[in-house]
């Protein structure tokens, strides 16, 4: 092995320090023989296996070319061997502190606890004895130990800062350790033998070393120097605290005393006391003993009175149960067979209703009576109130109760229909009607009733749901759709107003006034120059409605915001023809909407309105005289007596099947006018004005009636008419294509 000295190179890879050539030159300047090298061997070792221990992970490499001189080695380990010392001596140092702190903390705990114990004891004091005032030489002890607290606060924050310093300090010796050591093993890479030569110069981290070392002694001295400052302060304020407890214990010797001297005066006071105690028990005991004794024995009265109520009850309670659900049960039972028995009566009283409808429908027209239908329109803005006076069967369709004055009427019709019956509803049960006109029977229906109760809307009703007029007509047209059976219609629309005829659907009015009612020679009534319009379609039917409406004299009043001032009719000839047997049928369908009647002092009419008011006063109330007529089978029938009476003549002396429809309005202070209308129809129920006639001829024009067996028709001497001359009576018409109207002289 080549041991000659040669220029080192050192280099420590972990990056801590790097020495450059002329660094290494400067301190390797002795040259040392191997044998050195290998003497100090073990010294070396040593440090390196420190190093290791210190920093197991940092494990320095280091290389060196050649080594001339190892006594600078010996000497930084010499150096570090010191420094380890000292941080030993520091630590140990540290260790001392923290051990005085912990004393210390024990000692602070001590003084706490016997605080506690003091604090409690001078409480008790305090509670003992109200009158000994002890609490300002212990609030002065409290607040001195605060203050001692405060102090040994203050000290703490100032070790932790210490302790604080210490540690950075003590950061920096493993720095230089760590260093020192990556030297020491730069010898045993010597000792090794696998030193490859590549020297680098190293002075100047050496130099920095040094001023690095310097600065940390400085601070090092700085901080000794703090903490015995610390310690001097620490030693001053445990002295401190020495006296103070020393006081405190003092304190506490002197309030213990006089605590004791007031559990002495305490004792003797109480030993005064006891003789009297003890008889004052004595009373107390013997009076409690008698009072406890008598209320125990109520309460145990009361206990078992009220186990025996308790008892009763129970067994009342559960007897009641018992008997309630018994109760229930049959009460159940007999509420289900009454009802069963209700639902089976009502069900037979029901069937005895439609069979008693359908005896009556018979009857009606073996004798020709007046049908009269009952519609009660529904409340209006006029009507002022919504409270309904009249009530309907549930059961019976024909029967109507009104009440007045706490008094409930009951009618009998043929037909009512509720506030809420609809157009459709009153048109099926006209829809028979109808039909015997298509079939050559005279029909008139007409609707009666005080102003304002509805009639024009039952007749016209509106555009969008129309009424029995027009679902007539468009019923007609439906059924003249037949294949064997062709029909012509024709239609006249003419109203009585102050007692005058005018024809509706003449648009000159003037000429209007000069109408009248005629009898034809041969017998049957007509108007001669009424304008009659064949119709053919629904659409023509409309027009023809609505020039009539046009025309029509109509105002507002209190009652109706569109009163009719006068009777309206619609006239419709129906003549059919069979197409095979060349049989002809002559039906007539009249559509009459009355005027109401009004009581002028009630509606508060005047002028014109008056007059109008007048004439339809009167005109019902000839119709009024004709019903009774009728009724009483009376041998004059005083039509003569109004024109309306006069026109309906034909309608109501026994060849028509005539239909009344009563209108009344649904409010209290309309209930007398609806009663009077009631009782109106009622009368016109029971007139017999004999079966009606089918009028038809046949295919060689022979007229020809069927008239039903039995029945009597009432005669008025001068228009009655037999079943042959009534065919076809009013008025004659001929249709012209190009206008659809004529007038007839
Ligand atoms: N069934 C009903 N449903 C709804 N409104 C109705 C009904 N009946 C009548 N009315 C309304 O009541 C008001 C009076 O009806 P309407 O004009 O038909 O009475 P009227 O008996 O013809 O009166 P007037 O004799 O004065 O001409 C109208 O506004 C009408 O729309």
């Amino acid at each position: 092995m080549d041991l000659s000295p040669r220029p080192i190179s050192v280099s420590i890879n972990n990056g801590n320090l790097k020495l450059n050539q002329n660094e290494v030159e400067e301190n390797l300047t002795d040259g040392v023989s191997t044998k050195v090298i290998r003497s100090n061997k073990r010294a070396f070792e040593k440090v390196l296996d420190e190093s290791r221990v210190s920093s197991p992970k940092k494990v320095p490499r280091i290389e060196i070319d050649d080594v001339s001189d190892l006594k600078k080695y010996r000497d930084i380990c010499e150096n570090i061997k010191r420094k380890k010392k000292e941080h030993q001596q520091k630590n140990e140092l540290r260790h001392a502190t923290f051990k005085s702190e912990r004393r210390f903390q024990r000692l602070l705990k001590a003084k706490e606890d016997l605080i506690g114990c003091l604090e409690q004891r001078i409480s008790e004091l305090e509670e003992g004895s109200k009158d000994s005032d002890v609490s300002t030489p212990i609030t002065k002890l409290l607040e001195t130990i605060k203050k001692l607290e405060a102090e040994n606060e203050e000290l703490k924050l100032k070790m932790i800062d210490t302790e604080f310093k210490l540690k950075r300090y003590m950061k920096d010796c493993e720095r230089f350790e760590s260093l020192y050591s990556n030297r020491t093993s730069l010898g045993l890479t010597v000792f090794d033998g696998n030193a490859v030569p590549s020297v680098q110069g190293t002075t100047t981290d050496i130099a920095k070393l040094k001023s690095i070392f310097s600065l940390t002694e400085t601070k090092l001295k700085q901080l000794q120097k703090e903490k015995e400052e610390l310690h001097l302060k620490l030693s001053e304020s445990e002295s401190n605290r020495m006296i103070e407890e020393k006081r405190f214990i003092e304190e506490k010797h002197f309030l213990k005393n006089e605590f004791l001297d007031e559990q002495i005066k305490y004792t003797e006071h109480l030993a005064r006391c006891k003789p009297l105690i003890v008889v004052e028990k004595k009373v107390v005991s013997q009076v409690d003993e008698v009072t406890v004794k008598t209320v125990q024995d109520t309460l145990n009265n009361l206990t078992n009175d009220y186990h025996c109520v308790k008892n009763l009850i129970t067994q009342i309670s559960s007897t009641i149960k018992i008997e309630t659900e018994e109760t229930t049960r049959k009460i159940q039972k007999a509420i289900s067979e009454v009802d069963s028995r209700n639902k089976e009566l009502v069900h037979r009283y029901t069937n005895e209703v439609q069979l008693r409808k359908l005896y009556h429908n018979q009857l009606v027209e073996l004798r020709g009576n007046i049908r009269v239908y009952c519609r009660v329109r529904p409340p209006i803005k006029e009507d002022e109130e919504v409270d309904s006076v009249v009530s309907f069967d549930t059961y019976d369709d024909g029967i109507i109760n009104i009440t007045s004055k706490g008094k409930t009427q009951q009618f009998h019709f043929d037909k009512v229909f509720p506030m809420d019956a609809s157009q459709l509803q009153v048109f099926d049960e006209v829809r028979s009607l109808v039909r015997s006109a298509i079939d050559g029977f005279h029909v008139c229906i007409f609707a009666y009733g005080q102003t304002g109760s509805g009639k024009t809307y039952t007749m016209e009703g509106t555009v969008s749901d129309p009424g029995v007029n027009q679902r007539a007509l468009s019923y007609l047209f439906e059924e003249a759709q037949n294949t064997v059976w062709q029909y012509e219609i024709e239609a006249s629309m003419l109203e009585i107003y102050n007692e005058t005829i005018r024809d509706l659907l003449d648009a000159d009015c003037e000429d209007k006034n000069k109408l009248e009612i005629k009898m034809k020679p041969e017998g049957g009534l007509y108007v001669p120059g009424l304008i009659a319009t064949s119709v053919k379609s629904l659409d023509e039917v409309n027009e023809i409605f609505e020039t009539g409406r046009r025309n029509r004299a109509t105002a507002k009043t209190m009652m109706n915001e569109r009163s009719s001032r006068s009777h309206c009719l619609l006239l419709l000839s129906i003549v059919g023809v069979n197409t095979i047997t060349g049989n002809k049928t002559f039906g007539r369908l009249n559509l009459v909407d009355l005027a109401g009647s009004e009581r002028t002092s009630k509606t508060q009419v005047e002028g014109t309105r008056l007059q109008e008011a007048k004439h339809i006063n009167k005109s019902l109330s000839c119709l009024g005289d004709v019903i009774n007529a009728l009724k009483n089978k009376h041998s004059h029938v005083p039509y003569r007596n109004s024109k309306l009476t006069y026109f309906l003549q034909e309608s109501l002396d026994g060849d028509s099947k005539t239909l009344m429809i009563l209108q009344i309005s649904p409010v209290e202070k309309n209930v007398s006018e609806s009663i009077f209308t009631l009782n109106f129809g009622q009368r016109g129920m029971s007139a017999e004005l004999g079966a009606a006639t089918k009028k038809m001829e046949d295919g060689k024009g022979t007229p020809s009636s069927s008239r039903r067996p039995n029945c009597e028709t009432p005669k008025s001497p001068g228009t009655s008419l037999t079943p042959s001359n009534r065919t076809p009576n009013f008025p004659k018409t001929v249709s012209v294509p190009s206008k659809l109207s004529v007038r007839y002289k």
